[in-house]
């Protein structure tokens, strides 16, 4: 890639995030890192782990569940880095309980980190790459629980197929600007995520610490639990020149768990 590009990713203090800002980093886009308040401290240092790769980025701290948050880190982004090409929705929350027990609140909870902020940034990054004159790229945060229901993950489950949808919604929606919509589908990758389910799953199941993530690796075909680098690779891809004819795909990287 010749011409500067910038990208804006949304949960990029840890995590799959992280992985995504590094990948696009090197890939020659400018970064601009949201993630909440609490995460500054490391999103400041994933914004130093990319200058030292030659790139600029800046942290602009969020919470994606607010429109007005999510507009401000478009703007702060395109103006602080100099212009706007790509936004990676890829901030989201896990909720582990049986469906029975999942209450108003954390309907509300989950679904306006995982959900709502996908329309918030699919929003604001079309009002600037119009603005801009560009032809956008969007990806959000699916997750095989978008393609298969996963018992005691029900609510998050709902919320990741809600993106699924808003991904072909907006992928044809927005076809006729030029700008196009994709998602990753991750499997079970190691990141904070994890520990949370895997401690959560413990309470429910009583299996060992650790056992849950155990199990769930045994059932990948590649035979080891998944890196952010993983899934940074299909993000690099669709927000890419080699992408620039699909739109509206949900694309699996989960080592052999789901089969198209
Ligand atoms: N870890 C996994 O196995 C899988 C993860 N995913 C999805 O990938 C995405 C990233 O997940 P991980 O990196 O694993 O999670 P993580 O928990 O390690 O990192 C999530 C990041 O999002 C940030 N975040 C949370 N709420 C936020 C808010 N309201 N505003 C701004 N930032 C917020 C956190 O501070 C954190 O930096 C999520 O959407 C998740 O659902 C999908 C499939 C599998
Ligand atoms: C966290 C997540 O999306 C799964 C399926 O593990």
């Amino acid at each position: 890639m010749t011409t500067k590009k910038v990208a804006l990713v949304t949960g990029a203090g840890q995590g799959i995030g992280r992985g995504i800002a590094l990948k696009l980093a090197q890939d020659g886009f400018d970064i601009g890192i949201a993630d909440i308040p609490a995460q500054e401290q490391k999103g400041e240092a994933v914004a130093a782990e990319i200058a030292a790769l030659g790139r600029s980025a800046v942290f602009v701290p969020t919470d994606v569940s607010s429109r007005s948050d999510v507009e401000a880190a478009v703007e702060q982004t395109a103006s602080r880095l100099g212009g706007f090409d790509v936004i990676v929705n890829n901030a989201g929350i896990a909720q582990v309980k049986p469906l029975l027990e999942v209450t108003e609140h954390d309907l509300e909870t989950v679904f306006s980190v995982n959900v709502n902020s996908v329309i918030f940034g699919i929003q604001a990054a079309v009002r600037k790459f119009d603005e801009l004159g560009v032809k956008g790229r969007i990806v959000n945060a699916a997750s095989i629980a978008a393609i298969r229901g996963f018992p005691i993950l029900g609510a998050y489950s709902a919320s990741k197929f809600a993106v699924r949808g808003i991904t072909q919604v907006a992928a044809q929606e927005l076809a006729p600007k030029g700008h196009t919509v994709n998602a990753y589908a991750p499997g079970i990758v190691g990141t904070g995520m994890w520990d949370l389910i895997d401690a959560e799953m413990h309470k429910i199941n009583g299996k060992p610490l650790g056992k849950n993530l155990q199990d769930n690796v045994e059932g990948i075909a590649l035979g080891r639990i998944e890196t952010p680098e993983d899934v940074a690779g299909v993000v690099s891809f669709l927000a890419g020149d080699n992408a620039v004819y699909v739109t509206g795909q949900v694309i699996i990287v989960d080592g052999g768990m789901l089969y198209n």
